[in-house]
């Protein structure tokens, strides 16, 4: 399944003017293709990936997700496909205190009405393959920043999303942490097939992505592609 976003405009009101924070915006993800969005502070990358996560309505544009254009949906409907189609991983991996590694996973089953019985393997061999076996029944305050990240990406994969998308998630890693979990998404697009955009300001570790865009002002412009 695919992710595409056509001719995306979002405005906010500014005072008695209005900022243009995503202009004109185009941009196809195919599955199992990781697609970057580097560009400085303000540039409007945060609220395209609010857009495409259709927890924000753009003024203007379609985002088509696996065939289905979201434009069309009803909150309710839109929450559904989210949940369905969707996963998400935000800067600050927001796991719950007292919940353990595996719970984090068993949580987010039982949101989407799933048994959580049968999800407890599921939830295990997942963390294993982000690279935490052994430490499934860790809290939050056990674990590393980079092996925080793990356990988002990890819940934010136990829906088995088509899409994911990554907001900053090197941004509290240092070097070789941050190039760990570049690797680890990249590695998850191609295993799972999925459709990844992932924002960052950061510019190191991008040979890892099939394609580079660059967001200033709203505007998106190819960088480089390894299609
Ligand atoms: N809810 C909002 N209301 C008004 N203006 C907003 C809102 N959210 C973002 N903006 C403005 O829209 C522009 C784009 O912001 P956005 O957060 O999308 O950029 P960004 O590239 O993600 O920045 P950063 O890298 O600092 O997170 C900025 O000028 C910002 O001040």
């Amino acid at each position: 399944m695919s992710l595409v976003l056509t001719d995306l405009r979002v405005t906010y009101p500014d005072g008695d003017r209005v900022l243009t924070a995503v202009d004109e915006v185009t941009l196809q993800v195919d599955a199992g293709q990781l697609v970057a969005v580097v560009g400085p502070s303000g540039s409007g990358k945060s609220s395209l990936l609010a857009v495409a996560a259709t927890l924000l309505r753009p003024d203007s544009g379609r985002v088509v997700i696996g065939g289905v254009d979201t434009g069309g949906l009803s909150a309710a409907g839109r929450a559904r496909l989210r949940l369905a189609e969707v996963g998400i991983v935000f800067q600050q991996p927001n796991l719950l205190a007292s919940l353990t590694a595996v719970e984090q996973i068993l949580a987010a089953h039982h949101m989407r009405g799933r048994s959580v019985r049968q999800q407890r393997r599921a939830a295990a061999e997942l963390l294993a393959a982000v690279g935490l076996d052994g430490k499934q029944h860790r809290r939050p305050h056990q674990l590393s920043g980079g092996e925080r990240q793990r356990v988002n990406i990890a819940r934010a994969l136990s829906g088995r999303p088509s899409v994911l998308l990554v907001d900053e998630p090197t941004a509290a890693l240092d070097h070789d942490r941050g190039r760990q979990i570049v690797e680890l998404l990249a590695e998850i697009t191609r295993q799972h097939q999925v459709a990844t955009v992932m924002v960052t300001h950061d510019t190191e570790h991008l040979e890892h992505a099939d394609e580079v865009v660059e967001m200033r002002d709203g505007r998106l412009s190819a960088l480089s592609s390894h299609r």
